[in-house]
């Protein structure tokens, strides 16, 4: 008979092939270094790229080839810590940012760490990811959430992160006009970003107009449908006209990556206006280049997060700021993981978490 009690267990989430997953009991993982951190996992959302890698097995470059743990948005409790840890204790709940850098190459020590050669990002295959009962992280990736936020809403801190990144990138000040185009969980926290930075029209862009509704109520100051019959120009026009910008948004964001999006997002950024690439669709499109050109436009992508950018979703949140509570359309338990991918797949709600274990 086994001499483990049950809460030494870890019980986790596991693809190994397209469409194949199971539930495997693997050994609950051990603390490497001093700093390290044990977390009980409580809460993860799906994202789209742990959908992906479900529903195609690979990412780009990053393909499938060993079972690997889904899930990368969690927040969970503090289980047990290193023998140097100083920031957090022992039932501490805490936001969990997923990808360590190496902290030694040239991107990690110029502090643009997302971008580190040598990244270890949770489900993005060799990388086991976060869908388990118990997950160790550095103390200093893991962000102490204050009594007034939810460990649910902590699950949110990693697409909140996602778009700070992306409307740092965009260099979004106060009085501007920003177009978020794709109003989805990321599109979504964009705009309530770019509105916590002071922008004072924010303009979401969808074709679905379900997704619009949600967005007027949530942080958006107006929402444009485009056609699928017109151009991205023609759509472009159209939204400056209904829009009252004349000169174009200051800031546009992709957060579709859909390629007829980056197009009109192109056509819709002022003269020296700047448009960030946040969304991650097809690997190469057509891009309306000789615009870039003649606007002068700064056109940037956005990867992940940095230094600083989980730090300020959580402020942004614990302060009311960002709601991030609205954006909660479900919550499944652990032996559901499945069916919550096979619903974010079909486009349910907004964003679906999955209950973690005891
Ligand atoms: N840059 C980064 O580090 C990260 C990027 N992403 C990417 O961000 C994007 C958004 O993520 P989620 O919000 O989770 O995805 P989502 O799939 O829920 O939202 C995308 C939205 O774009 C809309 N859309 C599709 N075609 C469009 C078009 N032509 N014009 C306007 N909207 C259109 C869809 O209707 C949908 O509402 C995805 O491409 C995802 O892969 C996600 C995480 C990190
Ligand atoms: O979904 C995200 C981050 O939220 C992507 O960076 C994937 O890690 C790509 O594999
Ligand atoms: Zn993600």
């Amino acid at each position: 008979m086994s001499t483990e009690t049950t809460t030494e267990k870890n019980l986790s989430f596991v693809l190994s092939g397209i469409h194949q997953v199971s539930f495997e009991d693997r050994p609950v993982p051990e603390l490497k270094d001093p700093h390290d951190v044990l977390i009980n996992v409580k809460f993860t959302g799906i994202c789209g790229s742990d959908v992906h890698y479900w529903d195609h097995g690979a990412i780009g470059n990053f393909v499938l080839k060993d079972p690997m743990v889904l899930g990368h948005e969690s927040s969970g409790v503090v289980a047990k810590v290193g023998s140097e840890v100083t920031s957090l204790k022992v039932g501490d709940h805490v936001a969990m940012e997923p990808g360590i850098p190496c902290r030694r190459c040239e991107p990690c020590k110029s502090g643009k760490y997302n971008l580190c050669v040598a990244m270890a990002f949770a489900a993005t295959p060799p990388y086991n990811g976060t869908l388990a009962r118990y997950y160790v992280l550095p103390e200093d990736f893991c962000y102490k959430l204050p009594s007034t936020v939810s460990l649910e809403e902590g699950a949110i801190m990693e697409p909140l992160g996602v778009a700070v990144h992306i409307v740092k990138q965009g260099e979004v000040s106060p009085g501007q006009t920003v177009v978020v185009s794709g109003a989805g969980p990321v599109g979504l926290l964009c705009c309530a970003v770019a509105r916590a930075f002071g922008a004072s029209k924010v303009i979401a862009v969808d074709i679905q107009p379900s997704r619009l509704e949600f967005a007027k109520t949530y942080a958006a100051t107006s929402v444009f449908e485009p056609s699928k019959t017109a151009t991205p120009e023609q759509n472009a026009d159209r939204l400056k006209e209904e829009n009252d910008i004349p000169l174009g948004a200051d800031v546009v964001i992709d957060a579709s990556g859909a390629e007829p999006s980056i197009a009109t997002g192109i056509h819709a950024t002022r003269n020296g206006g700047v448009y960030v690439q946040g969304g991650m669709g097809r690997s190469e499109i057509t891009f309306p280049i000789m615009a870039a050109c003649q606007k002068e436009l700064t056109v940037r992508g956005s990867f992940r997060y940095g230094s600083g950018d989980y730090k300020l979703a959580v402020d942004f949140v614990s302060s009311g700021r960002v709601d991030a509570k609205s954006l909660i359309t479900g919550v499944v338990k652990f032996e559901e993981a499945e069916q919550a991918f096979k619903e974010v797949k079909a486009g349910k709600g907004i964003k679906t978490l999955i209950a973690g274990q005891e």
